[in-house]
């Protein structure tokens, strides 16, 4: 099928191919949804912080989305995908990225709607951010030249992010951390395991962020955890009951993070409903126990498959 390359300012649902393709586009100035007709499958993103806040497959939703988050630009959402970029959690000091908010600015940042491609597989969307597009207020506090472009792709059973990063500096590297930070929605916390794992080294960040070796096949989730698993094989599978109910592939990442904040969601000001974290499971593909360097004038890429089972 044919690639169209659209300006951000551009209505892509007017150019959309006819009614009898599988694939459609809606869009708003505010978000894009992406849906294939022969097996219902669906997924919504926000110009916001380019995050996907549903995603249905086989029938049902698949991402956990808090009923409080903000999805009007006024902060990060919780729940979906947020984009962590260019820092992974609380910025380490005298670093140049010690000014920006915890997690970066991707995910509160405005996007543009680059353009959309089909396949026989499915449907895909581009989003841009550039630093030209950034507030004054980040600029001052990051002020590298770049340019992000974010796809996501719908097929009929995954939802496959990617992002390439560019240095657009003559002579200037720079250095990043990034993360795809997929909430999943899951039937009940205690009956899920994560599998993929073992033999690892994590930080774990309800201790100090002190270092761990992974020693069991499984992980479950029995309380807080926050966990960065340490250069991770590409394939991690959550189980429901002993069934896989997802498989995270990641490509051209290093580390995973596995979170569910358990009962300390309630200090959580827009979690909703507090016991919403029964219901998740953060399994966040990244590169973040390390910064790595972008130098000026090259390109990085990495991306994550998610496919729902069921
Ligand atoms: O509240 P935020 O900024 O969205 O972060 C949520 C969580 O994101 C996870 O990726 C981190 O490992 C956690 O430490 C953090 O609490």
């Amino acid at each position: 099928m044919p690639v169209e390359r659209k300006k951000p300012t551009l209505d892509l649902t007017a150019s959309a191919t006819p009614d009898t393709s599988n694939a459609s586009i809606e869009q708003s100035s505010e978000q894009v949804t992406i849906s294939l007709a022969s097996s219902g499958a669906k997924a919504t993103i926000l110009l916001h912080g380019a995050t996907i806040i549903s995603w249905t497959a086989h029938g049902r939703e698949q991402l956990w989305l808090s009923t409080s988050s903000a999805l009007d630009g006024s902060k990060a959402v919780r729940g979906g995908i947020p984009l962590v970029f260019p820092v992974f959690g609380p910025p380490p000091p005298e670093t140049p990225v010690a000014s920006l908010p915890q997690h970066g600015f991707a995910r509160t940042s405005k996007w543009s709607l680059l353009g959309r491609a089909e396949d026989d597989a499915g449907i895909t969307v581009d989003f841009g951010l550039g630093s030209e597009s950034l507030s004054q207020d980040v600029r001052e506090k990051w002020g590298y030249d770049f340019n992000l472009m974010y796809s996501v792709k719908l097929t009929d059973d995954t939802l496959e992010t990617k992002l390439v990063v560019q240095n657009v500096e003559t002579d200037k590297n720079f250095d990043f951390n990034v993360l795809f930070h997929t909430y999943l929605r899951i039937p009940n916390v205690d009956n899920v395991s994560v599998h993929g794992l073992k033999d690892l080294t994590y930080r774990d960040k309800t201790l100090g962020n002190s270092t761990h070796s992974e020693t069991g096949d499984t992980i479950k989730i029995n309380g807080q955890t926050d966990r960065v698993y340490i250069d991770a094989p590409d394939e991690v599978v959550v189980q429901d009951d002993g069934k896989p109910i997802f498989t995270v592939t990641k490509v051209g990442l290093k580390d995973v993070v596995v979170w569910n904040p358990y009962d300390a969601a309630e200090q959580i000001g827009d979690w909703e409903p507090k016991e919403g974290y029964k219901n998740m499971i953060c399994i966040e593909a990244g590169s973040v126990a390390a910064f790595q360097t972008l130098e000026a004038g090259f390109a990085w890429e990495g991306g994550v498959v998610h496919k729902a089972h069921l």
